[in-house]
């Protein structure tokens, strides 16, 4: 049995590739190729034929980066509003990225009571016939509602610890009697719970969010949670670049990955790759997840 830290840092390594590239199908972005704009006048009455849309569109993004990233990562939201047909092309998808060798991480921020968490692994980390590696959750019920997702060692979970989001400042910034901040609080908390949990790579199954936008809190979160491996979103669309992230990477590199949607996704809309036109955009998401991949190890050299 190899803990999914393990089998992630493996493969990050190997594939020397920090890079996580997020499966976020805005519908509004996808070329005309794939998805014809009338269809999205009516989402409820196109709910197959959109949800049919967005495989192939991320059918032909894992074939264009599969090998020159370790992790990919769909967000649930985006396919839930497709209804049934979209939760269908979201497990189709996750399948899809399981044959071609990828770590899947669910970004579908659950959480609750206990009980109701540990249904919440059982749905997405505990059964077999899933294709999730791991999951993003919310940490802020407290470890009975986490402690469910680190149950299955094989698999993980990442808890919010400080986001990424114009507003993350609004309740995690704020200071606590003892004078730390709640997302220190937070972080403390997650690298305690985590502890039992590590694996050989010194890293633990329990892993945090951490965003590219506040390199600040970034790199003082690193210096306080040295066993806690970071996503790390916020990259292009939200405006974070290399030199942003290094400081969330351990001194060989290691403990992160960084994750970019719509700057992969959607690099045929960018001025930069343009050139590649509307049809070839698999050919500029692989581009954009080259330069990304080159510039991240460019930094941490
Ligand atoms: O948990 C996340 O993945 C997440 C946390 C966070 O603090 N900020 C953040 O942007 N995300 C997710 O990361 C992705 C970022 O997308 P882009 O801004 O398009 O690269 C989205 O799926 C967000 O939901």
């Amino acid at each position: 049995m190899k803990y999914f830290i393990d089998q992630l840092q493996q493969k990050i390594e190997e594939k020397d590739s920090r890079i996580c590239v997020g499966l976020d199908p805005h519908l509004n972005l996808l070329p005309e190729k794939v998805l014809a704009a009338e269809l999205l006048e009516d989402l409820e009455a196109n709910q197959k034929e959109i949800a049919a849309a967005v495989l192939t569109f991320n059918k032909n993004i894992i074939d264009a980066v599969a090998d020159m990233t370790a992790v990919v990562k769909p967000q649930m939201a985006f396919y839930e509003k497709l209804g049934i047909p979209g939760m269908e092309t979201l497990w189709q998808t996750m399948a899809y990225a399981k044959t071609k060798d990828l770590i899947v991480l669910l970004d579908g921020k659950r959480n609750d009571i206990g009980s109701t968490a540990g249904a919440y692994a059982e749905a997405y980390l505990e059964n077999k016939k899933t294709e999730i590696d791991s999951i993003t959750i919310n940490p802020y019920l407290g470890s009975d509602g986490i402690l469910p997702f680190l149950r299955n060692k094989e698999r993980g979970a990442f808890a919010l610890l400080r986001t990424s989001n114009p507003s993350a400042v609004e309740l995690q910034d704020l200071k606590l009697a003892d004078g730390r901040t709640v997302y220190q609080a937070v972080g403390d908390f997650l690298r305690d719970l985590g502890s039992d949990y590590l694996g050989e790579c010194g890293y633990s199954n329990l892993a945090a969010v951490v965003g590219a936008t506040y390199p600040k809190e970034l790199k003082e979160i690193r210096a306080q949670l040295d066993s806690v491996f970071f996503l790390i979103p916020g990259f292009g669309a939200q405006g974070g670049g290399a030199s942003d992230i290094k400081a969330g990477f351990d001194s060989y590199g290691r403990g992160a990955v960084v994750n970019s949607s719509r700057g992969i996704n959607f690099a045929y809309r960018k001025e930069e790759y343009a050139h590649f036109g509307a049809d070839n955009y698999a050919k500029a998401a692989r581009a954009a997840a080259e330069k990304m991949k080159k510039e991240i190890n460019e930094v941490l050299r």
